[in-house]
């Protein structure tokens, strides 16, 4: 069955909730228009990483963020991996993933696992515990933030999935420097290649005052190849999948059959 992903890699303003808030609206419009079945949003796109004001400008348990995103799904009758947002608990701010389905139900919150020393992230956020597994249109899914896919053991370890029901596609959200798109891209791929499964994988592009964002939003198959890339500028990236491909190619090369993980020393 074909599955319709829309990945909006937009600018984000520098701690502006309120300008990043009317553009998202404006691009998920814009989007939905051509009827995919999950628009993907970026990281942190209400802030950016103006991470030192998060006290100011996060969202307290998310209210606002979980209130316009199922607003915006109902009204669109469209699932969206919604991309991260900075959420305050009484413990501190998550940088918290939240997927929604089509009827606006709140299907998942993941928060990042693994924070960014190099935008000090570990400064001003506390990370998460949980997986990022879930059920989107009817796919056993699981979704990671930014640099958590530089962890392939994490990754494997929501590829295993749930009772016995291997993940077909992984959602990653980013705000990923320009810096090291090349990272980005091989990492990706890798991750595709040694899951035989989907990587979706939306990056915001623009600029803050200490870093450039590299953009090239891409969606790649499960044998690796790039099914839609995007460029450096703001763009809506669109992508057919079949996800029938990825039982194909495990069928093929049966990867999750013969893994050992008794003898690996982790
Ligand atoms: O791992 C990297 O190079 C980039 C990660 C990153 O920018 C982030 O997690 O926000």
């Amino acid at each position: 069955m074909g599955l319709k992903v829309a990945l909006i890699q937009a600018d984000i303003a520098y701690g502006d909730p309120e300008a990043n808030y009317r553009k998202i609206e404006r691009e998920f419009e814009k989007a939905a228009a051509d009827h995919p079945d999950i628009i993907v949003l970026p990281e942190l796109w209400p802030t950016g990483y103006d991470l030192a004001r998060l006290d100011e400008i996060g969202d307290p348990e998310a209210e606002q963020a979980v209130s316009f995103l199922s607003g915006l799904t109902r009204k669109h009758q469209v699932n969206a991996v919604a991309g991260s947002v900075p959420k305050q608990t009484k413990d501190g701010t998550k940088n918290t993933m939240l997927v929604f389905d089509s009827s606006g139900r709140l299907v998942k919150e993941y928060s990042k696992a693994h924070l960014f020393r190099l935008m000090n992230e570990e400064k001003y956020l506390i990370q998460g515990n949980d997986n990022g597994l879930f059920h989107l249109a009817g796919h056993p899914s699981a979704g990671v933030i930014c640099y958590d896919i530089r962890f392939p053991d994490w990754i494997r370890t929501h590829m295993v999935g749930e009772e016995g029901k291997q993940t077909k596609i992984l959602y990653v959200v980013a705000e990923w420097p320009k810096a090291r798109v090349d990272h980005w891209k091989a990492l990706l791929i890798s991750r595709a290649i040694e899951n035989q499964c989907f990587v979706v994988a939306c990056n915001r592009t623009g600029a803050d005052p200490n870093n450039e964002f590299g953009g090239h939003s891409i969606v790649i198959g499960p044998w690796g190849e790039i099914i839609a890339e995007a460029g450096g500028e703001e763009t809506i990236l669109h992508a057919d999948i079949e996800i029938e491909d990825v039982d194909k190619v495990r069928e093929s090369i049966p990867v999750f059959t013969d893994r050992r993980p008794g003898i690996y020393k982790l």
